[in-house]
Formats: structure tokens, C-alpha cells, sequence
């Protein structure tokens, strides 16, 4: 187009020719018509702007650096986001510190009712008889599932686990709810020593009975909160009687505003001993389980520590998970009015994830600021959908496998035991084309429950039959783990990627941070060969 400075028209382009005003324009109307254009050029600009910011905000996202926390559900990837959160954003999680809160109390009501579901299918005795743990009544040649999640291949454990139970799961049958426990799985006819009858045919219930009955009643009105637990973390949806309650981003800030926040009013009393924190929160939900839990914490006690539910859960008739028994043993504690959760509590709480939640922070690595994002995901099977669309901008991956679960089944597939189901899901994240050049960082979890269930006697032979007559103790458990976990990656490295292996327990603070320390360091290393090479 040619265009001169005196005239802004030329007279040859016809959109020019179009744009041309009327040769019969009067003063008015060019005034009004300079007005238009001037504005319509401001317009121009802006949009002009904003494309430039958003093209400098593509480019200076390009920079940042994007890390994946993958694994099945229950493995540590949300612990682990939270050591990530304290060590780089710490005022985030003392902002979010109370909303945990409801978490605790959620997993302490819901402890509570596995126990009586269990108890009360044991008829709240335990006689010792030797009945069969779910997973022994059932036939050893079920095979293991070998239909991956999202087109990988077949098992990669099968040669491992053979005698996978049918209808045994992570949570075995007692652990979900008392309704599923008492029909899924009723205890047999004769593992019952019936309470005994009098003369008139009246049931007397036997004296330690007789206790937890009045512990369940006692405690009745604090299980029967769970359901409205369950929906305020939820966001309101219903959750029906022991599922599971998943949650979404931002949770607790939604809990915070629904009331969550702690109001502590210092009330200086006459009498000096008397002088402490009062505190009170503006959330009647939790005010009222909270009251609860004070008044009802010895008896919770009472019955943590009763000798048939001690018995129950060294006999393995009852399983609780790792955070069950981290709150009930520090009842006395959690239960006081105006609790507030400790950094370890919070490590220890437990709520699923659902999809993708994205955590942002700035670290400074040799004097440059970059910004991480963490995208932790929700680890069950109908989950996994949801991570595909991360890959193609992952930079690293955290793929998180406890190596505890090697007596557990997965719950979204009772056949499949939790090991095989990692190693499985590890096939396939290495095998993925879409993440060939992705830094990767294997954490073998929980190993400080796989050494308290081998101190406990539990045998890994016993679920994992290719373990045969090996010592079990710790260091070859790990061995036989981290063996079989290299094996699948060296089958599926042709890009030749290092794989950098951590023995963990990321609810370990001072260790952990030291590893995220370390792979921060390598994950910036790849990153910056990588950002050299494009
Ligand atoms: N003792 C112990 N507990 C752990 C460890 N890692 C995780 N946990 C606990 O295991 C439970 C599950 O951990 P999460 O981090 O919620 O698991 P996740 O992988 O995020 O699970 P999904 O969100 O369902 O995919 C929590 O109660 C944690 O405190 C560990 O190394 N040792
Ligand atoms: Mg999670």
C-alpha cells in the first residue's frame, strides 16, 4: 500500500478508494468521523498490547519449570506436594494450616467407625479363633489383572505376585465402611463365640462386650458426623456412606470461607493458672465435632487401647491405614478444644485428590528465580485420564510407589495388588513416547511402614510368592523392590535416561527436603541442558 504522509489515502487500493469520506463531508461529520477512527486506532493499540503481554507471558512461561507427581492413590504425592509447599511457600500453608482441621477430624470419625463396623462384625469379641484372613479364604490362582490403565502393556510383577486374592482389596472388606464390611464379607457362622445366654434366654453380653457397646453409644453422635464432614469437603456434594471423599484445588480455602478460621481471644482471667488461649472457630460444624472430640476423647482412647481391638488388629482382622493410627494414638492431644494441627498432622492427613491440582512457587537456584509448577494428581485408576495432558509440557516427573503396600490390594480392583499395580503403572509412564526426555525421579515410599509391618512379622512371601525364601528383613525387601522397579525401566530406556531412585518417607520432613533439595538441583541441571539444546 502506498501511503504518503500527507495523505492517508491512496488512490489506488481499493479498500482505501472504499474507506475514502464523501467528497460532500461536511465539518461536522469529519469531526465526528476523525473521533471514530481515533478511537478505533486506541482500540487497535490495546489489543496490540495485549497480544504482546500474552506472547512475553508464553515466552516467560516457557521458562518455568514443570514437575509431575505421579503414582497410585495412597502413594505420598500430596505429602509430598506439602513438603514442596513448606519449603517454598510456607506462609501458603500456615494460611491453610486450620482448614486441615476437617481433614483430621474426618479421618479420626472415620477410624472410629472402621473399628466399630469391625468389632461389631466380630459381635465386639475377639476369642482368638483362627478365622481366615479375606485373603485366605479365597483361591490362589487368580491371576493377576493385566489390562493397564492406559495402553501399556501387560503386568510387569506377574512373574511376582501369583496368588492375588478375589474380593480382598487395599482396605480389606473391614476397612471401608461398617454397611460394605457387613456385606461384603460377614464373618463365618463359627469365628463367633456367641455372647452367652442366661436361663430365660436373655443374651448377656460378655463384660468386655458389654464395654464397647457403651463406647459405641457413647461415641455415636461423633460417627454420625462424618456424612456432613465428608460434604464440607467435598463442596457440598453428597458422599454416600463410605465412599470415598475426593477433593478438587483450592479446597481449603473454600473451607476457610465456609468458617473454618479460628477466632482466639486471649482471656486474661483473675486467677493467673487460669490464663490461656480460649478459642473458639466460627464454623458450628466443626465447633460442635470439636466439643465432641474433647468430650469423648478418653473414651476414644479406651477404646484404641481395649485388648479386643488390640487383639483384632494384631491378628490383622483389623487393618487400619498408617494415618489412622497416627491420630488415634495422639487422641489426648488432637481431641483438646481449640486444636490446632501441628506440621506433622498435616503431613499425616489424608484426602484423596481429584484430577490435577497445580501448585505454583518461585525457587532461586543459583541466584536465578524460576517459577516450579506441581501438578499433583489424583493416583486411583479412574484418575489417570487426567494426566495425560500434562505430559507434553512435564519437564520432570516424581513417579511415587510405596513399597509398604506389598500385603494391600487396590481398591478400584481388588485382584490387583498395590506393587504390581505400581510397577504396571511405571511401565507405562517409561514406555510413554510423550515423555522420552523427561527428567525422571522414582521415590520407593513409606519405607518406614514396610520396616514396622516386617518388625511386625508380616511376610512378604506370603503375597509376593517369586520373594520365595529370601530373609525378611528390610534391606532385602528394598532390594527386591528396587530391583524390579530398574528392571522396568531398563526395558523401556532406549533414550538412554538416568533414572535417580530415593528410598523414602516423605512424611519425614528433614529428609525429604534434603532429597527435593537434591533433585531440584538435578531437575534444574537437565532442565537448563535441555533449554540449551532447543
Ligand atoms: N507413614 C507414612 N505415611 C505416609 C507416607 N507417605 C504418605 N503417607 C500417608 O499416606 C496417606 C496417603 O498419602 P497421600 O499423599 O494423600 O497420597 P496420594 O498419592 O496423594 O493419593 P491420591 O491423592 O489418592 O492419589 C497420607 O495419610 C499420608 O500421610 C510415608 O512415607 N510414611
Ligand atoms: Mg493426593
Amino acid at each position: 500500500m502506498i501511503r504518503t504522509q500527507n495523505s492517508r489515502y491512496t488512490t489506488d487500493d481499493p479498500l482505501t478508494l472504499a474507506m475514502r469520506p464523501p467528497a460532500t463531508e461536511t465539518e461536522a461529520e469529519k469531526d465526528v468521523r476523525l473521533k471514530e477512527e481515533a478511537k478505533a486506532r486506541q482500540r487497535s493499540e490495546k489489543i496490540d498490547e495485549e497480544l504482546k503481554a500474552e506472547r512475553n507471558k508464553l515466552q516467560k512461561s516457557k521458562d518455568d519449570v514443570r514437575l509431575l507427581l505421579l503414582g497410585q492413590a495412597e502413594s505420598g504425592k500430596s505429602t509430598l506436594q506439602k513438603q514442596f509447599q513448606l519449603m517454598y511457600s510456607p506462609k501458603s500453608m500456615e494460611t491453610e494450616r486450620l482448614s486441615w482441621r476437617t481433614v483430621i477430624y474426618f479421618n479420626i470419625v472415620r477410624s472410629l467407625k472402621q473399628i466399630l463396623s469391625t468389632l461389631a462384625a466380630y459381635d465386639d469379641i475377639d476369642d482368638g479363633s483362627d478365622v481366615l484372613e479375606p485373603h485366605e479364604e479365597l483361591d490362589d490362582d487368580a491371576s493377576i489383572s493385566d489390562n493397564p490403565t492406559w495402553g501399556g502393556k501387560a503386568s510387569a510383577f506377574t512373574n511376582l505376585v501369583t496368588n492375588s486374592p478375589k474380593g480382598s482389596s487395599s482396605k480389606s472388606p473391614q476397612t471401608t465402611s461398617s454397611d460394605s464390611f457387613v456385606s461384603s464379607r460377614p464373618p463365618t457362622a463359627q469365628s463367633f463365640v456367641p455372647s452367652t445366654h442366661t436361663q430365660s434366654g436373655n443374651v448377656r453380653l460378655q463384660p468386655s462386650a458389654h464395654q464397647i457397646a457403651t463406647l459405641r453409644l457413647r461415641l455415636s453422635p461423633l460417627t454420625s458426623c462424618e456424612e456432613q464432614l465428608a460434604r464440607r469437603l467435598s463442596g457440598g456434594n453428597s458422599v454416600s456412606n463410605g465412599g470415598e471423599v475426593f477433593v478438587r484445588n483450592g479446597w481449603q480455602t473454600r473451607t476457610l470461607e465456609n468458617g473454618g478460621l479460628l477466632k482466639v481471644k486471649r482471656s486474661k482471667r483473675k486467677d493467673k493458672s487460669a490464663d490461656r488461649d480460649d478459642t473458639s472457630s466460627e464454623d458450628p460444624l466443626l465447633d460442635e465435632v470439636s466439643a465432641m472430640l474433647d468430650m469423648t476423647k478418653e473414651d476414644i482412647l479406651e477404646l484404641w487401647e481395649h485388648p479386643t481391638v488390640v487383639s483384632l488388629i494384631a491378628r490383622r482382622k483389623l487393618k487400619l491405614d498408617e494415618w489412622s493410627e497416627f491420630f488415634l494414638l495422639d487422641i489426648m492431644r488432637i481431641g483438646k478444644q481449640g486444636y490446632i494441627p501441628t506440621t506433622a498432622d498435616i503431613l499425616h492427613a489424608r484426602i484423596q485428590t481429584m484430577g490435577v491440582a497445580e501448585h505454583s512457587f518461585e525457587v532461586n537456584i543459583y541466584g536465578k528465580n524460576t517459577m516450579w509448577h506441581l501438578y499433583d494428581v489424583g493416583g486411583a485408576r479412574g484418575q489417570r485420564h487426567s494426566w495425560v495432558p500434562y505430559f507434553d509440557t512435564a519437564n520432570a516427573i516424581i513417579f511415587v510407589a510405596p513399597i509398604s503396600a506389598f500385603d494391600q490390594y487396590l481398591e478400584e480392583d481388588p485382584r490387583t495388588n498395590r506393587i504390581d499395580d505400581s510397577l504396571q503403572l511405571f511401565t507405562q509412564i517409561c514406555a510413554n513416547q510423550l515423555l522420552k526426555k523427561v527428567h525422571l525421579v522414582l521415590f520407593l515410599n513409606k519405607t518406614d511402614v514396610l520396616k514396622a509391618k516386617l518388625a511386625k512379622g508380616l511376610r512378604v512371601q506370603r503375597y509376593i510368592v517369586s520373594f520365595a525364601d529370601r530373609n525378611n528383613d528390610y534391606e532385602t525387601a528394598v532390594q527386591y523392590f528396587r530391583a524390579h522397579f530398574l528392571q522396568v525401566h531398563r526395558r523401556n530406556n532406549e533414550s538412554r535416561r538416568v533414572l535417580y531412585t530415593h528410598l523414602t518417607s516423605v512424611v519425614d520432613t528433614k529428609t525429604t527436603q534434603s532429597i527435593i533439595g537434591n533433585i531440584r538441583d538435578s531437575i534444574f541441571r537437565g532442565y537448563l541442558q535441555s533449554a540449551a539444546l532447543v
